[in-house]
C-alpha cells in the first residue's frame, strides 16, 4: 500500500464500505472513507438513474475533499413493481426507515405476487477533483422471498434469494456475496483496470502528495 496515494470511498453505508474495502484490499493505495474527514455536506441523490447518482456522489466528494473518490449507487429493481424501488431503494420506506422497515415494505408490496423476479444493480463512479470520471456497472438476477432469511450483509439482502446458491444474500459470507453480487461484479471490473486508476489517482493528487509519491517511487526504482 502506498500511503501517499489515497482513494476516498464516498459513502455513509457501512455494509457497502466493508464490501468495497474487502474487494480492493492489497492494492497499492490507502483507502479512506467519509468518516476519515470532518463533516461534509450531504448530497441530494435526485438523479434519474444509478449512473447519475453515482457520478454526483463521486464528483462531489472528489471536488470537496481534493482526492479521487469512488461512489456506488445501487438498488433493487423488481419486475412486478415496474422496476421499483430502483433508484429510490434507500428512501423506499421514508427518510428515517431502517433496513428491516424497507424489507418489510417490499414484502407487503409483493404480497400475493407470483412473479418474484428482481435484480440488484450497481453503478460505480470514480471521479477526480476536476470532475472527469470512470464508470463501472454490475447486475445480479434473483428473486424476492416470502419472508426475510439470514443475518449477514445489509439492506435488502435478507429478502433477495440467489437461485444458483439456493440462499438469500444475507445467508452468504461477504466473500461469497462479493463473488456474485452486482457490486462484486462492478468492483471486479474496477480491479481489472486498477493500474489505469492508479495513474488517474497519481495525476490528480494534491501537489504535496504527488511530490512525495513520485520521490517514493524513484527510491523504489533506485533500489532495484
Ligand atoms: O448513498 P450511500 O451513502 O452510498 O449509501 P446508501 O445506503 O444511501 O446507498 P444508495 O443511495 O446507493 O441506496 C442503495 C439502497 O439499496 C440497498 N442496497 C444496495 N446494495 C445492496 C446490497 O448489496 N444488498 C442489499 N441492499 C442493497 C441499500 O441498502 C440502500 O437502501
Ligand atoms: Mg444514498
Amino acid at each position: 500500500m502506498n500511503p501517499q496515494r489515497t482513494l476516498v470511498i464516498a459513502t455513509r453505508n457501512k455494509g457497502k464500505t466493508k464490501e468495497i474495502r474487502d474487494l480492493l484490499a492489497g492494492r497499492n493505495v490507502e483507502i479512506k472513507n467519509l468518516d476519515d474527514f470532518g463533516p461534509i455536506p450531504e448530497i441530494e441523490e435526485d438523479g434519474a438513474t444509478f449512473d447519475d447518482n453515482a457520478y454526483k456522489k463521486a464528483s462531489f466528494a472528489a471536488r470537496i475533499l481534493g482526492f479521487t473518490a469512488l461512489a456506488d449507487d445501487s438498488g433493487l429493481v423488481v419486475e412486478a413493481l415496474d422496476g421499483a424501488p430502483g433508484v429510490h431503494s434507500a428512501r423506499y420506506a421514508g427518510p428515517d426507515a431502517t433496513d428491516a422497515d424497507r424489507c418489510e415494505k417490499l414484502l407487503s408490496e409483493m404480497a400475493g405476487q407470483t412473479n418474484r423476479k428482481a435484480a440488484f444493480e450497481c453503478v460505480i463512479s470514480i471521479a477526480v477533483p476536476m470532475g472527469a470520471a470512470l464508470t463501472y456497472e454490475g447486475r445480479c438476477q434473483g428473486e424476492i422471498t416470502e419472508k426475510p432469511m439470514g443475518d449477514n450483509g445489509f439492506g435488502y439482502d435478507p429478502v433477495f434469494y440467489y437461485p444458483p446458491l439456493k440462499k438469500t444474500f444475507a445467508q452468504l459470507t461477504t466473500e461469497e456475496k462479493n463473488r456474485v453480487s452486482h457490486r462484486g461484479k462492478a468492483l471486479q471490473e474496477v480491479a481489472a483496470e486498477f493500474d489505469k486508476i492508479l495513474i488517474w489517482i497519481d495525476q490528480n493528487m494534491p501537489i504535496f502528495e504527488k511530490t512525495a509519491c513520485l520521490s517514493h517511487d524513484d527510491d523504489t526504482a533506485n533500489n532495484d
